[in-house]
């Protein structure tokens, strides 16, 4: 059968492209599909380099690089580039879980998996020019909280989710989910990040941090053989520290937390609703095949009730907003 190829979207295109755009924002969408679709690398093979980025501001340090704030030069697109020194892959061996990283993060396509825009290499460096996530790591914000209410964690829960099911309809396990390896965008959405890392993190990480065991599953910590369930569980630990302040099995001696984590041992505060604490031991069962499903974690009532009860909230606060005159953005 002949294959049919997909052309790109072209400027006939734009009234489709900007049709759910919100009114106020579709002169601005409208303006720049129509800079990058007349930019040289539109719909082509195109060789990126430095040329074609203004580097601004730092926005974080990680172990292998540095993260800018960088400008496209044509259409002034923001992204947040990703240098590394070739050198300090080299040093760390990490040769293979950069190309992963790569090669995993440039194929997922969805809302709330970090974009790998697009990559390239000098003889010294090697970019990753990433969508921006302007609010940063959700860990800082976290911490800052203390812990997040049942509404704010339930909208996380439920987008972690929906990232973790598309990364298992295309056969990929994070491996890694933690705090630490999700961004926040400036409309408080989540970005799963940190693809093609886990297994150097976690490896390395046990011996030097005791804080990335806690995300650890049973089938891990006895080394045993594990699947794209291991995800569910991460998700269990991830919801009980957005709504605790703190993982469930952390504990200051790494056997300790070992040992909770193979008894399941896990506290759950007085202040916890039945339906959080209902969805947490759901995620946190020991056998993998009887986690709750991620598609059953979206449909779950804790988590359909409390974002339907914030958008009824969000709604008042803009009508609020604009019946003062004033605009509410969130
Ligand atoms: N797309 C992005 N948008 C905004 N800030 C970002 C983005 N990517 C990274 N950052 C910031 O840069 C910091 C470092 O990112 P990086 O991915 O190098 O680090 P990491 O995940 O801590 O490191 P490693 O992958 O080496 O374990 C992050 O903690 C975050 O604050």
């Amino acid at each position: 059968m002949q294959k049919i190829k997909k052309k790109p979207p072209n400027r006939h295109h734009i009234p489709k492209l900007i049709e759910n755009v919100p009114v106020e924002y579709k002169d601005n969408v409208k303006g720049m599909s129509l800079k990058m679709m007349s930019h040289e690398a539109y719909g082509q093979p195109y060789e990126w380099s430095t040329k074609d980025f203004e580097m601004g501001a730092p926005l974080g340090r990680g172990k292998f690089g540095r993260v800018y704030l960088a400008r496209e030069v044509t259409t002034k697109y923001i992204v947040a580039m990703k240098v590394m020194f070739k050198a300090e892959v080299e040093k760390g061996n990490v040769q293979r879980q950069v190309l992963r990283e790569i090669e995993i993060q440039s194929r997922l396509k969805h809302p709330n998996i970090l974009r790998l825009l697009t990559w390239f290499h000098d003889d010294v460096r090697i970019y990753l020019a990433l969508e921006i996530a302007s609010e940063g790591e959700l860990f800082k914000h976290l911490r800052n909280n203390q812990r997040f209410d049942e509404f704010r964690s339930a909208k996380y829960t439920y987008q972690v989710a929906d990232a973790l099911n598309y990364c298992h309809l295309n056969n990929v396990i994070h491996r890694d989910l933690k705090p630490e390896n999700i961004l926040l965008t400036s409309s408080d959405d989540i970005k799963v990040a940190d693809f093609g890392w886990s297994a150097h993190t976690l490896s390395n990480k046990r011996k030097t941090m005791c804080g990335t065991i806690d995300y650890l599953p049973p089938e891990m910590v006895d080394g045993r053989t594990y699947n794209d369930s291991v995800d569910q569980w991460c998700l269990g630990v991830l919801c009980y520290e957005f709504l605790v302040g703190s993982a469930p099995f952390e504990s200051k001696d790494t056997q300790k937390t070992y040992e909770k984590i193979r008894r399941l041992e896990v506290h759950y505060p007085s202040f916890l609703s039945a339906g959080a604490k209902d969805l947490i031991s759901k995620l946190l069962r020991k056998p993998g095949d009887e986690r709750i499903t991620l598609v059953d974690v979206m449909k779950h009532p804790w988590i359909k009730q409390n974002m339907k009860k914030r958008n009824a909230l969000l709604e008042e606060r803009a009508l609020k907003a604009r019946a003062a005159g004033a605009s509410y953005v969130n």
